[in-house]
């Protein structure tokens, strides 16, 4: 993994935001509240949107020293000089992510409500894993449900950061914390908040390892 790369803290996941300087000032609002890793996932912008918004947010995550991981493209991240990418089911495997991006850069898989994919995530050289859903969300209204319980085996039987992510607020975050997630990974209860800095600020101050 990336030498300055820490995965750890509030995990700010960038909603669908086709306003690219809209973007930016939503983002800017979560670093200067404390956000400890961007990551650029547009599920509407095509490809021309993506590039641009995923370049100017590299721009934007340096100038804080946060890292940026890219959702779903590899290709993409390498292109932008991203932190890592993010990879779910479908979105390729992590020998061919590492392929492209070499072993300095970050690669996190989503491993759901299922242990076993974790580890087998671990054992082809994931960096971070994640599970969820934690709760409902909007954003993802069919996820599967995920428990802490998975979190507290997790924390036991891997070596590699353990991201939280699925309806999670200020509220029920801190018991996945104790449960033994490293990271919270959000969209809506930072960025559909009134003041994005100020919910960011109250992540940040929750208490991580
Ligand atoms: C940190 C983190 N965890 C999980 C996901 C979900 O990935 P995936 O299942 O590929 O779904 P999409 O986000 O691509 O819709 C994530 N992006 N980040
Ligand atoms: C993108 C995503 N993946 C999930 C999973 O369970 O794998 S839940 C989710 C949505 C996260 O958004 P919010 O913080 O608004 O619930
Ligand atoms: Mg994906």
């Amino acid at each position: 993994m990336g030498l300055n790369v820490r995965i750890s803290g509030l995990y700010a996941i960038t909603p669908d935001e086709r306003d690219t300087a809209e973007l930016l000032r939503k983002v800017r609002q979560v670093l200067l509240g404390g956000a400890q890793v961007v990551q650029y996932r547009n599920k509407l912008a095509d490809a021309q949107l993506r590039f641009e918004q995923a370049g100017a947010l590299r721009v934007l995550t340096r100038e804080f020293g946060v890292p940026l991981i890219v959702n779903d493209d590899a290709g993409l991240a390498k292109q932008v000089d991203a932190d890592g990418v993010h990879l779910g089911g479908t979105d390729g495997s992590v020998a061919a992510a590492r392929a492209l991006l070499g072993a300095a850069k970050v690669i996190g898989v989503s491993c759901y409500n299922r242990a076993p994919l974790a580890f087998e995530a671990v054992r082809q050289g994931a960096d971070y894993v994640a599970f969820g859903a934690f709760f409902p969300s909007g954003v993802k209204p069919d996820a599967v449900k995920a428990t802490p319980e998975l979190l507290q085996q997790a924390r036991r039987e891997l070596n590699v950061p353990i991201v939280a992510i699925g309806g999670i607020t200020v509220q029920n975050g801190a018991e996945l914390l104790e449960a033994g997630a490293d990271a919270l990974a959000v969209i809506s209860a930072v960025f559909a908040a009134a003041d994005i800095q100020d919910a960011a600020r109250q992540f940040a101050e929750l208490k991580y390892p």
